[in-house]
């Protein structure tokens, strides 16, 4: 039993993110406001159980089902379309969920075809979890089995496959295990490269102007661009955001613009039967409420997150649209781009990150807007969550600069400790904003880097180029830092200096060659007695974690699982 619980909560937590907006957006949405969709799920559980009874004498022998013929039928599933749209989401569940009823009652010959079709079934449904619940209690038990084996073997699939599929192939790039540790990952290039040239492009997800910047009105709220005076567009918004084009301005309101700070529809009104929400004056007070918070902060990460929160939703709406057209056509081919199997979360998933600071205001705030937008949405982010969140966003931020950046930023208030910071050679204090890169997230830091980020377009749009000739397979990495050595510095005290921010900034005593090298001249000269004492450069170890989901699964694949409680 508490084996077979166990594996429930591993499939069960690797799943249920995926799921999660899906879950929120549609499904969860509909049981909760379509009583019609809810009665038809009761009458389904009860019909099962019935016939629970019936099976429970047969179900007494085992099914013999070799790990061959699993995996082959597996495939076989995964392999067939699945519909895209709710209505057919919908019809194919309750097709699927009758099939295994009415296969599981022609006894122990017919389980495995009833495991697949209850596994089919489970498939498209959002909420997982749930549903194995019910399957737990419904389903007899070696079916149950089977159906988890198929659901544990699926999710190691789609784990293990993830980094065949991202970076996606025109990047040049791919992200591997670290000699050192397999849980840590770094960035390699996938064919070799001249200094100077441009290893890939990439937009960020979510991108945020600077606090003072977003109040000038200089540059455009989405792509960041320098914007000529007079030529901005001025859409009113609680924001005060300006654009450098009607497109940007779409794009923004379609990404997150319009459910974080405008009162149009969330959902198309394919999707869309609008119980449940909110007045408009209830979601104007709580988008005033939030603006006014972002607009007193100089962080950038409470705006990423939302931003980022308010993208999933428009991406996992766009997959569920029959037609690829009209407003979210755009977010669609984003949504195709990242493989359908993958949801924008899957990215950020497996981020290092250091928990962030958030009060419990900054939380209820962003719950009260996501609530009026979208009721359930707010219940996604616990407070725990919105801590992860932002500690992802700020441990794996870029900061945006153009031509060397800029020096009018306003100086930082904070304690230098206290400071956010973003990962850039010029200097946090030199950029316009920030903005989250998926794939250069994975690029590890050296002192003597191999690349470098430029935003030569003008605009948030990151061109990793090399800095010197690199091979194929060989590692990229950037500075996330000032590592030139200022002419009024020693080599030791711009060592210092550099590996004082790293250690500020993201909790790790950098191992790069240059630092390895630097430190054993200094201590050959020193002598080992001495050496210099690198204790208060601040760390002693790497702080930085992944998600627990993640190292289990990844770790979870040659280990072991956890045993874990009951989950009634
Ligand atoms: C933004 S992440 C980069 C991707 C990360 N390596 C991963 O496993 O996903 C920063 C983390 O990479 C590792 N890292 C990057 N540069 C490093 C360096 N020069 N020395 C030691 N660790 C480094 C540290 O673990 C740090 O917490």
């Amino acid at each position: 039993m508490a084996n077979r619980t166990s594996t429930i909560f591993t499939v069960a937590s690797a799943t249920v993110l995926a799921g999660l907006v899906a879950y929120v957006v549609y499904f969860d949405y509909r049981r909760r406001n379509d009583t019609e969709f809810r009665k038809k799920l009761r009458k389904d559980k009860k019909r099962v159980t019935k016939q629970h009874a019936e099976a429970e004498e047969a179900a007494k022998v085992a099914v013999k089902v070799s790990p061959e013929d699993l995996k082959a039928a597996l495939a076989k599933v995964r392999d067939e379309e699945v519909p895209t749209s709710p209505e057919d989401k919908e019809q194919y569940f309750m097709t699927q969920v009758g099939l295994g009823e009415q296969l599981c009652a022609q006894g122990p010959n017919f389980y495995l075809p009833a495991a697949l079709s209850f596994y089919r079934a489970l498939r498209v449904y959002p909420s997982p979890v749930e549903l194995i619940v019910i399957y737990q209690k419904t389903v007899p038990e070696p079916i149950f089995n089977v159906v988890m084996e198929l659901m544990n073997m699926d999710v190691k699939a789609r784990v293990e496959g993830y980094y065949n599929v991202f970076p996606r192939k025109s990047m040049n790039v791919s992200v591997r295990p670290a000699p050192s540790d397999s849980l840590r990952k770094i960035l390699v290039v996938e064919k070799d490269f001249k200094a100077g040239e441009v290893i890939y492009k990439e937009e960020p997800t979510v991108a945020v102007l600077d606090a003072d910047l977003q109040k000038k009105g200089t540059h455009c709220s989405h792509c960041l661009r320098d914007i000529q005076k007079g030529m901005a567009i001025c859409p009113t918004d609680r924001l005060d955001s300006v654009y450098c084009s009607k497109d940007c301005q779409v794009r923004s309101k379609v990404q997150s613009q319009n459910l974080l700070f405008g009162l149009d529809s969330v959902l198309p009104p394919e999707l869309d039967n609008g119980t449940g929400r909110l007045t408009e004056q209830e979601r104007d007070r709580a988008q005033t409420q939030f603006a006014a918070y972002i607009k007193n902060s100089t962080r950038a990460a409470p705006l990423l997150v939302a931003r980022f929160i308010a993208r999933q939703v428009a991406i996992e709406t766009a997959k569920m649209m029959p037609k690829k057209e009209g407003p979210l056509a755009d977010e669609f081919v984003n949504a195709d781009k990242t493989d359908a199997e993958y949801s924008l979360y899957d990215h950020v998933e497996r981020l290092r990150f250091l928990d962030g600071k958030v009060s419990d205001e900054e939380t209820k705030l962003l719950k009260d807007v996501l609530a009026a937008a979208l009721p359930g949405l707010e219940q996604s982010l616990t407070s725990e969550r919105h801590a992860m969140y932002i500690g992802k966003m700020t441990y794996n931020a870029i900061g945006v600069c153009f031509a060397g950046g800029r020096d009018d930023k306003p100086t930082p208030k904070e304690r230098p400790e206290d400071q956010e910071r973003t990962r850039t050679p010029y200097g946090t204090t030199r950029q316009i904003g920030s903005g989250l890169y998926p794939v250069s997230s994975y690029i590890a830091h050296s002192c003597a880097p191999s690349a470098r980020p430029s935003f030569s377009s003008g605009t948030s749009e990151l061109h990793l180029i090399a800095t010197r000739n690199l091979e194929k397979g060989e590692e990229v990495t950037m500075a996330y830092v000032d590592v030139t050595q200022h002419p009024n510095e020693t080599l030791a005290e711009a060592r210092r200096r550099r590996r004082i921010e790293l250690a500020r900034g993201w909790r790790f005593k950098c191992e790069c060659t240059r630092c390895v090298e630097e430190l054993a001249a200094a201590r050959n000269a020193a002598g080992e007695a001495g050496s210099e004492s690198e204790s208060d450069v601040g760390v002693q170890k790497d702080e930085s974690k992944v998600e627990d989901v993640v190292q289990r699964v990844e770790r979870g694949a040659k280990l072991t699982m956890p045993a874990a409680g009951p989950i009634d």
